[in-house]
C-alpha cells in the first residue's frame, strides 16, 4: 500500500478528505500537524457542546492507496481543484503490509476481576487460575472489563454472587455485567440499553457465553428485582434514581457506577429519599455506591 501524506489548513479538511474518498483511498486520518510543536493550540470543549472550532489550525492528511499510479493521479486530479489552494504534498511512500487484526488483538489481554474471575477475549486462552470467565471482545459496544467502573461492578457482583435471582443491568452496554450476573447464579436477568447497537452487542456476547438474558430498551425492565445495576454516568443516575430504585425488591441491592470520586455527596443527596447510598469500593478516581433497599 502507499501512503499520501498532504498537509492543508482547518479549512480544507472536510473537501480534501471526501475528495480523497471519491479518488479511491482506502482510508483517510487527519492528525494535528502542530502536535508537541510551540504552535500546538489545545482544542477544549464543554461535554454536551458542539466543540468551539471544528479542527486543527494546519492538518496533516493520510490516505493510503492500494496502489502507487492512484496516489499518483489523486494528487495531479486534487492540484487542479480551487479548494487545494496552499495545500501541500509532503510525500508519498510505500507502507509494508501487516496483520492490523492481530497487532489489535495483541493490545487486548485477559482482563482479572479478581484471582479466579477473568474476562477474557476469544483470541486468548482462559489462564490456569480462572474459574469463572467472560468471553468478550471489544467491540462497538462500552464495556470489555477493562474500564474501572465495569471492574468494580464485576467485583461486587462475585463478592455478592446473586444466585437464584433476579438482575437489572440497566445501561448494559456490551453486556458484560449482565452475562456476569448470569454467571454467578442469577435465575433471571434483565439487560436494558438507550442504544440498539448496545442491545444487540449483548444478545451477541450473551450466546457467546452460553447464557440466557433477556434484552431490550429501557422500557422493557418491568417489577421488582433483587440487583440491579446500572453503570451510567453521575447525571443520569440522578435523573433515574426514582426509577431505578423503583426497581429494586425489598431487601434488594442497587449498585451504582459511572461516579466521581468528587460526586459522592451529589448522589448522595440524588438517592437520600429513596435509598442510603454508602461507598463500596474505589478505583483510579471512580466510586461505586451500593445500598439495601
Ligand atoms: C458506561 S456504559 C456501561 C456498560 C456496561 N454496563 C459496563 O458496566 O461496562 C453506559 C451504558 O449506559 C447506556 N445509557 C446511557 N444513558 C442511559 C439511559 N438513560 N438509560 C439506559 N441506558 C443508558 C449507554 O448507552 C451505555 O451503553
Amino acid at each position: 500500500m502507499f501512503e499520501l501524506r498532504l498537509l492543508c489548513a482547518e479549512a480544507q479538511v472536510e473537501s480534501l478528505g471526501d475528495a480523497l474518498e471519491a479518488l479511491d483511498a482506502l482510508s483517510v486520518s487527519v492528525e494535528d500537524a502542530d502536535a508537541q510543536t510551540d504552535a500546538e493550540q489545545a482544542l477544549f470543549g464543554e461535554p454536551g457542546l458542539p466543540p468551539p472550532r471544528e479542527g486543527w489550525q494546519r492538518s496533516r492528511v493520510l490516505a493510503l492507496f492500494q496502489r502507487r499510479e492512484q496516489a499518483e493521479d489523486a494528487v495531479r486530479l486534487l492540484q487542479a481543484q480551487d479548494f487545494f489552494a496552499g495545500c501541500k504534498v509532503l510525500g508519498l511512500e510505500e507502507v509494508q503490509e501487516q496483520d492490523w487484526v492481530r497487532l489489535t488483538q495483541s493490545q487486548f489481554a485477559p482482563v482479572d476481576i479478581t484471582p479466579h474471575f477473568w474476562i477474557v477475549p476469544s483470541w486468548h486462552e482462559p489462564p490456569a487460575q480462572a474459574k469463572q470467565v467472560i468471553r468478550l471482545d471489544p467491540g462497538l459496544a462500552f464495556g470489555t472489563g477493562t474500564h474501572p467502573t465495569t471492574r468494580m461492578c464485576l467485583r461486587w457482583i462475585a463478592r455478592n454472587p446473586p444466585r437464584a435471582q433476579r438482575v437489572l443491568d440497566y445501561g448494559c452496554g456490551s453486556g458484560i455485567l449482565a452475562i456476569g450476573a448470569a454467571k454467578f447464579g442469577a435465575s433471571e436477568v434483565d439487560a436494558v440499553d438507550i442504544d440498539e447497537a448496545a442491545v444487540r452487542a449483548t444478545q451477541d456476547n450473551a450466546q457467546a457465553n452460553d447464557v440466557t438474558l433477556r434484552t431490550g430498551l429501557p422500557d422493557m425492565a418491568k417489577g421488582r428485582y433483587q440487583t440491579v445495576l446500572a453503570n451510567i454516568l453521575a447525571t443520569p443516575l440522578k435523573v433515574l434514581a426514582p426509577l431505578l430504585c423503583g426497581h429494586v425488591a425489598p431487601g434488594g441491592a442497587l449498585v451504582l457506577a459511572g461516579i466521581l470520586e468528587r460526586q459522592e455527596d451529589e448522589l448522595r443527596q440524588a438517592y437520600a429519599p429513596h435509598a442510603r447510598l454508602e461507598v463500596s469500593d474505589r478505583e483510579d478516581g471512580w466510586i461505586l455506591m451500593t445500598a439495601r433497599l
